[in-house]
C-alpha cells in the first residue's frame, strides 16, 4: 500500500485568529504536491502544522497513524543559518539522528554525492554563514534530503534561487520522488513552476482549501481573478501545456466581487511562444 498523508478537519489558530479552517485532504506518496495561495493564505501555517510545529485541532495522519517526525524533512520559510559550520558539516547534520560517535565513510560519501548533485562541491569547506542567500537555500535543501525523508515539506525552498537553480532543484526533487516514492509537499509562489512541476496543486485561500487538482484544473483565469485579484491569461503552449501570463492587478473593490466564470479561462488569440 502506498503511504498517504491525510488531514481531517484541520483547523489552526494563531493568536486570536483562525488561520486554517477545517482543511481536509488526502495525498498519496510518490508525487510532488504544490501548495499555492496568496500572501497570508495560510500556506506556512499549514506546513508548520503538518510538520508538528503548531498546535491544531482535527487529525493529521501518515499512512493511517499520527505523523512520526522522524520520517519528515521540513524546511521552513526563511531558515537562514547563523552557526559557524562548514557546508559539509551542515549536510552531515541532516543525518544527526543516525550518526553515532563516529561519522562513517558512507555518511561522508552520501554528503559528497549530495554536494555534487546540487553543484555545491566547490563550497564544501566554506562556512555556511558566508554564503549568499541562494547558496544557503541550496545547502539547507540538500541537508533535508540527506535525511531521506518519506515526507519532505518545503516552504518556498526555491524563492532565493535563479532560474537555472530552480529547475535543478525541481529536477532533483522529481528524481528523489521517483527513486524513493516519497511525498514532496512544497509551498511555492511561482504559479508556472507549480503547474509545471506539481502532480497535484492545492490552492489555499483565507485558510480554506479552495481547489485541488492538476495545474489546468486549478489555475483558471476566473480563479486567479477571484483568489489572487489579478487579470491573467492562460496561454496554451502545445506540448509544454499552458502557462500563466499575468496582465494586471484588479482594483481592491473588484477582487471581492470577481466572479468565477469558466468561459474566460483561455486566451487562444495570444501569440504562441516558439
Ligand atoms: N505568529 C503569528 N501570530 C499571529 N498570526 C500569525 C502568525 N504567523 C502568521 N500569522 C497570520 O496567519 C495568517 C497566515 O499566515 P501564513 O504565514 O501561514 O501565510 P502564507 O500563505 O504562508 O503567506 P506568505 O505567502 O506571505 O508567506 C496571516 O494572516 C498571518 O498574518
Amino acid at each position: 500500500m502506498t503511504d498517504r498523508l491525510t488531514l481531517r478537519n484541520v483547523s489552526v489558530n494563531r493568536g486570536r485568529t483562525q488561520v486554517i479552517d477545517r482543511v481536509s485532504l488526502s495525498l498519496h506518496a510518490g508525487q510532488i504536491v504544490a501548495l499555492i495561495g496568496p500572501n497570508g493564505a495560510g500556506k506556512s501555517s499549514l506546513l508548520n502544522t503538518i510538520a508538528g510545529s503548531i498546535p491544531h485541532s482535527g487529525r493529521i495522519l501518515w499512512d493511517g497513524m499520527p505523523v512520526d517526525r522522524k520520517c519528515i524533512g521540513f524546511m521552513p520559510q526563511n531558515c537562514a543559518v547563523k552557526a559557524e559550520l562548514s557546508v559539509l558539516q551542515t549536510l552531515l547534520l541532516g543525518r544527526h539522528e543516525q550518526l553515532g560517535w563516529r561519522i562513517g565513510d558512507h555518511d561522508i560519501d552520501a554528503a559528497g554525492r549530495m554536494l555534487e548533485e546540487f553543484g555545491l562541491k566547490h563550497l564544501a569547506e566554506r562556512c555556511i554563514n558566508t554564503l549568499s542567500g541562494g547558496q544557503q537555500q541550496l545547502v539547507l535543501l540538500a541537508q533535508r534530503m540527506m535525511r531521506q525523508p518519506r515526507l519532505l515539506i518545503l516552504d518556498e525552498a526555491t524563492c532565493a534561487l535563479d532560474l537555472r537553480h530552480q529547475l535543478v532543484v525541481l529536477d532533483r526533487l522529481r528524481a528523489y520522488v521517483k527513486r524513493t516514492g516519497a511525498l514532496v509537499l512544497m509551498a511555492i509562489h511561482d504559479l508556472n513552476l507549480a503547474a509545471r512541476n506539481g502532480d497535484t496543486l492545492l490552492l489555499l485561500h483565507r485558510g480554506r482549501l479552495e481547489a485541488t487538482g492538476s495545474g489546468a484544473e486549478v489555475l483558471t483565469s476566473a480563479r486567479l481573478r477571484a483568489v489572487y485579484g489579478i487579470e491573467a491569461h492562460i496561454v496554451e503552449h502545445g506540448q509544454h501545456g499552458s502557462f500563466i501570463l499575468p496582465v494586471s492587478p484588479l482594483a481592491e473593490s473588484t477582487i471581492l466581487t470577481a466572479a468565477l466564470s469558466p468561459q474566460t479561462n483561455t486566451l487562444s488569440a495570444l501569440p504562441q511562444a516558439s
